[in-house]
């Protein structure tokens, strides 16, 4: 190995949608996340690769973008990095140029604006494989020599051209002659001349299509019809929340299976006592009673991952389009709030590509009440215990509509206050939607099940890292003091949780809370599904016959229909994520702006807990 070849340092740079990170991933073994819509990725990574000669080299994804005049926070990302611009950074040794092959026109000037900025650049074109699927004839050479740079075909998805690439990359490094960076923003007539130069080059290099991309036209004219294309979203999201109830159904059962025999397993080998007590009623019942909702969140994303790969996510974003202005929302809002549906912290930070910063913070504010997996555990618990598992109208799941509806409360909610912060803290009109629809891809199985798996590990990850810890704090707050002598009621009752609860249970009778369930929330503050080990670990202590018990049948007979529906309520707009709260703060900047989530956050799951406690009630659900 000769330790003189300098580190160099490679940006991938081109168009959203290119396969920048699937080819980031493909040279340097990450696994960042790549999906088919525009915007994914919204900050930079770095990773580290080793070339056959026995360099290194730092690579570089970036934000996609069309133009070094970046508008948005994630573009602004991208020129920073080109430019060296970025704190403690030079400017990469080597720009590689990810082109969409199918789609060179755009390309063609983003490359003419990178070369102005005078660094050694390699253009990959990416989806070669599409490209040669549709007959499309690119003169390699020619368009090599009018651009003046090594090209190099490559398909990121199965890993082919990732050898050329990294030996183009190399013949780069070292043209030491890099020139000055000429590179500043452009004004209309540059524009003008530069678009012209690229449409020469196009017309010189490339040949159309023999075989041009028709299914794509065609599967839009159904799916982007204006009523047929709404009534098709519907039936898919719907399809999502039955398949979410009945598929999840017996791996439940198997996982609570397996919770069960272990706590079985584990109180015959320890002496009663309190590390059975811990080790059974706490930490096993307690994280087991979130594992068990590990199948639905997994056919969950299944059906979002699957329709991202396929190209049906923008497609999507375009007929919500409409619905989202109507509401304040910016078009490109859309895909913020659907990764939200994940996780409100990448939701919110997908929100860097939207430019204008009004739209940008109302995205933030709105992003947490979309309905995050974390909610799954508590949704799904509270359902199994109230809702009955019956079929109505024929087909209908009534758990899974159920399920639905509590989406569907997010998303409007989500609307509803966008629409109250257009009219309290700004007017203006939306901007229009422009974001690019991309071609149709079957989903590739493998990336498919990897995505799963990481999802899983996402899961299992955090009931060890967040709830583990908290549930043992819990059951120490639940077990000490002990109770006196002649206790009457449930040991539960004397310990410092069931004090705590009963000092705070005033605020939360209005809305129909008991003093187990305003313990549970504490700890469910720092993540909402630790609520549901929280009550699994104070009932489980409070009944000790049913130690292991199913806790859905504990909740049915110790909560009225009333109050299952308000802690529901609660649930789709209580802040109740630490996380969060701080990503808000470092996204927006501003303490102001993390309060306010916060406050309306809270005033809104209170009055409709209100609200749903005293209506049902009032219709006989006490
Ligand atoms: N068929 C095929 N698909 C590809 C290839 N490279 C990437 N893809 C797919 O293209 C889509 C976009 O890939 P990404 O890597 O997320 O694109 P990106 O350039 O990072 O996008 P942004 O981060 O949004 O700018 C994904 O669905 C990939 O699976 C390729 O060479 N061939
Ligand atoms: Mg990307």
């Amino acid at each position: 190995m000769d330790m003189a070849l300098k580190t160099a340092r490679v940006a991938l740079v081109g168009n959203p949608n290119s396969g920048k990170t699937a080819l980031f991933n493909a040279l340097t073994g990450a696994h960042q996340k790549v999906a088919n819509y525009a915007g994914v990725t919204v900050e930079r990574k770095e990773g580290l690769i080793r070339a056959a000669s026995g360099r290194t080299m730092s690579v570089l994804d970036l934000p996609g973008t069309y133009s070094l005049r970046a508008r948005s926070p994630d573009e602004e990302v991208t020129r920073d990095a080109v430019l060296g611009r970025l704190a403690g950074e030079t400017p990469p040794d080597v720009v590689v140029c990810v082109a969409d092959a199918t789609n060179l026109r755009l390309i063609l000037r983003l490359v003419l604006e990178l070369k102005a900025v005078g660094r050694p650049m390699v253009l990959a074109l990416n989806m070669y494989d599409i490209a040669q699927r549709q007959g499309l004839r690119i003169d390699l050479e020619k368009l090599g020599a009018e651009l003046g740079v090594p090209i190099i075909t490559t398909v990121a998805t199965r890993k082919r051209g990732i050898d050329d690439l990294i030996a183009a990359v190399e013949t780069q490094v070292d043209v030491a002659a890099a020139s000055e960076n000429q590179w500043r923003s452009p004004d209309a007539t540059e524009l003008r001349t530069a678009a012209r130069e690229a449409e020469r080059i196009m017309k010189a290099c490339v040949r159309p299509p023999e075989r041009p991309d028709t299914l794509t036209g065609r599967i839009d004219s159904v799916l982007l019809h204006p009523l047929g294309g709404m009534i098709i979203l519907m039936i898919i999201l719907f399809a999502m929340f039955q398949a979410v109830f009945s598929w999840a159904a017996p791996l439940m059962d198997g996982i609570e299976g397996i919770v069960g025999w272990l706590g079985a397993g584990v109180a015959a080998l320890i002496p009663d006592g309190l590390l059975q007590s811990l080790i059974v009623d706490g930490i096993i019942s307690g994280v087991g009673s979130v594992l068990v909702f590990l199948p639905q969140i997994l056919i969950l994303f299944l059906f979002i991952i699957a329709l991202e790969d396929f190209g049906y996510m923008a497609r999507a974003a375009f007929l919500m389009d409409k619905i989202m202005g109507g509401a304040g929302l910016h078009g490109r809002a859309f895909i913020p709030l659907l990764s939200s549906f994940a996780c409100a912290i990448p939701g919110i930070m997908a929100a860097r590509v939207i430019d204008s910063k009004r739209d940008r913070l109302t995205t933030i504010l709105v992003a947490p009440l979309m309905t995050c997996s974390a909610r799954i555990p508590v949704y799904t618990l509270i359902i199994a215990a109230f809702i009955p598992n019956e079929t109505v109208w024929g087909f209908v799941n009534l758990q899974g509509l159920v399920m639905f509806g509590l989406y569907a409360a997010g998303i409007v909610s989500a609307l509803l206050v966008s629409l109250v912060i257009r009219k309290v803290f700004w007017r203006g009109a939306v901007e229009p939607f422009m974001m690019e629809l991309p071609t149709y891809k079957v989903p590739d199985f493998k990336s498919v099940v990897f995505n799963l798996w990481i999802r899983a590990k996402i899961f299992v990850n955090r009931a060890g890292r967040i709830i583990l810890p908290l549930v043992i704090i819990l059951w120490v707050l639940a077990t000490f003091p002990y109770p006196p002598e002649n206790a009457t009621m449930p040991d539960i009752d004397y310990s410092f949780a069931g004090m705590i609860g009963r000092a705070l249970e005033p605020i939360f009778a209005p809305i129909g809370f008991n003093w187990q369930m305003v313990v549970a929330l504490i700890p469910g503050m720092a993540a909402r599904e630790v609520a549901v080990a929280a009550l699994g670990t104070t009932y489980a202590i409070a009944d000790a016959e049913n130690a292991t018990g199913l806790l859905a049948s504990t909740l049915s007979s110790q909560w009225s229909l009333a109050t299952a529906l308000s802690f529901l309520a609660w649930y789709i707009f209580a802040p109740q994520c630490v996380a969060t709260l701080g990503v808000v703060k470092r996204e927006t900047n501003s303490l102001k702006w993390t309060w306010i989530m916060i406050g309306y956050m809270f005033g809104l799951a209170y009055l409709a807990s209100f609200v749903t406690y005293h209506v049902a009630v009032a219709l006989g659900g006490g």
